[in-house]
């Protein structure tokens, strides 16, 4: 099997590195891509050229733009990489046959209720990053059929940036931490998402049945406040020195970003254990093996 990557060194591109190995001959690309080889999300005209000279028979896209409060200032770059690239790079697969393994976000609902989200909910995201990516996801089902979309939440890896590392930062920089308590979530791991990843790119090329959209979340829920005061908690028994105290609760009203982000961000992940047969980890699992990581304890 020969598998083509983008957006190889981001949290979940560089975890795919290791996971999709062992499937066969594998080309990682990241935004400078390889001589004659684009791998830039900006150059439509280069990743189409890229699979066409490629051949690959799957294509795994971790390449977006995931500066949330970013992309409301910029959302014609965000468009152009988390809904035109993706939508070219399912044009260039169904010309050669080959299937995409894409990923897509909890932010393309709307936040509302408490259950956690199906796959077929309607959508309706609330920012610009929710929105292209939503158009990403209709792009690729409107010209593949191949494909895996996997959506999920809260993403963090001990290379990268994410809200732990955020929080670790701040933590020891400032007295005073105030966290939202009213967004719902699964912190998951860049980790167990690309190991979901390989099983799955394994089980759809032995049927093609498998194809479509799924949720991917590490199980149970907290909050972006339950999250930090987690990670705090586990830094100060790891012996670091932390000037904030404890991490003060807020609703999301006294909390002003330039992007709207949902409260409910549940996913069920019913559809993708029941497919797959895989077992999804509680929150906390992938988390302490991060912070064992990035902390350097034992
Ligand atoms: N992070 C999260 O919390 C969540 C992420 N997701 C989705 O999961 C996927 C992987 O996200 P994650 O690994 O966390 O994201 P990262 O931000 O860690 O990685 C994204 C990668 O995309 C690359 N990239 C940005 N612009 C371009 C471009 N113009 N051309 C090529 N590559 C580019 C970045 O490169 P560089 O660093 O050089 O800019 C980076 O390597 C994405 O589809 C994302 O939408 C879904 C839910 C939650
Ligand atoms: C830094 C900070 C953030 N927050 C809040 C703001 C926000 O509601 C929440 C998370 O903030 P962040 O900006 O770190 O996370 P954000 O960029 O919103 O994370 C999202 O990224 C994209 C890519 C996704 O697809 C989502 O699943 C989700 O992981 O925490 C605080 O309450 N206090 C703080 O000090």
């Amino acid at each position: 099997m020969k598998i083509l990557l983008f957006g190889a060194n981001g949290q979940v591109g560089w975890e795919l590195q290791r996971s999709l190995a062992p499937l066969g001959e594998l080309l990682a690309l990241d935004v400078a891509g390889q001589p004659g080889l684009s791998g830039d999300f900006t150059d439509l005209e280069g990743l189409a050229a890229t699979v066409a000279t490629v051949r690959p028979d799957f294509i795994v896209n971790a390449a977006a733009h995931t500066a949330v409060d970013k992309a409301e200032n910029e959302p014609e770059l965000a468009h152009t990489i988390n809904a035109e690239a993706p939508g070219v790079l399912a044009q260039a697969a169904a010309r050669i046959g080959a299937a995409l393994v894409h990923y897509s976000t909890d932010y393309v609902f709307d936040g509302s209720g408490n259950r956690p989200w199906r796959e077929d909910d309607a959508t309706g995201p609330l920012n610009a990053y929710g929105r292209t990516k939503l158009e990403g996801e209709a792009r690729i089902r409107a010209a593949l059929p191949r494909h895996l979309l996997l959506r999920t939440s809260w993403v963090y890896a001990a290379r990268g940036s994410n809200f732990a590392k955020t929080m670790l930062k701040l933590a020891r920089e400032r007295e005073r931490l105030t966290v939202i308590d009213d967004q719902f979530g699964a912190p998951t791991g860049a980790e167990l998402l690309a190991d979901v990843t390989a099983h799955a790119i394994r089980a759809l090329a032995a049927d093609a049945g498998k194809a479509g959209t799924y949720h991917v979340a590490a199980a149970g829920v907290t909050t972006w406040h339950g999250y930090a005061s987690y990670v705090l908690q586990a830094a100060r028994q790891a012996g670091q020195a932390l000037k904030a105290e404890h991490v003060e609760p807020v609703p999301s009203s006294a909390f002003k970003t330039a992007a709207t982000r949902p409260h409910n961000s549940r996913l069920d992940t019913a559809r993708l254990r029941a497919t797959f047969g895989l077992a999804l980890p509680p929150w906390g699992a992938g988390v302490n093996r991060m912070l064992q990581e990035i902390l350097g304890t034992p």
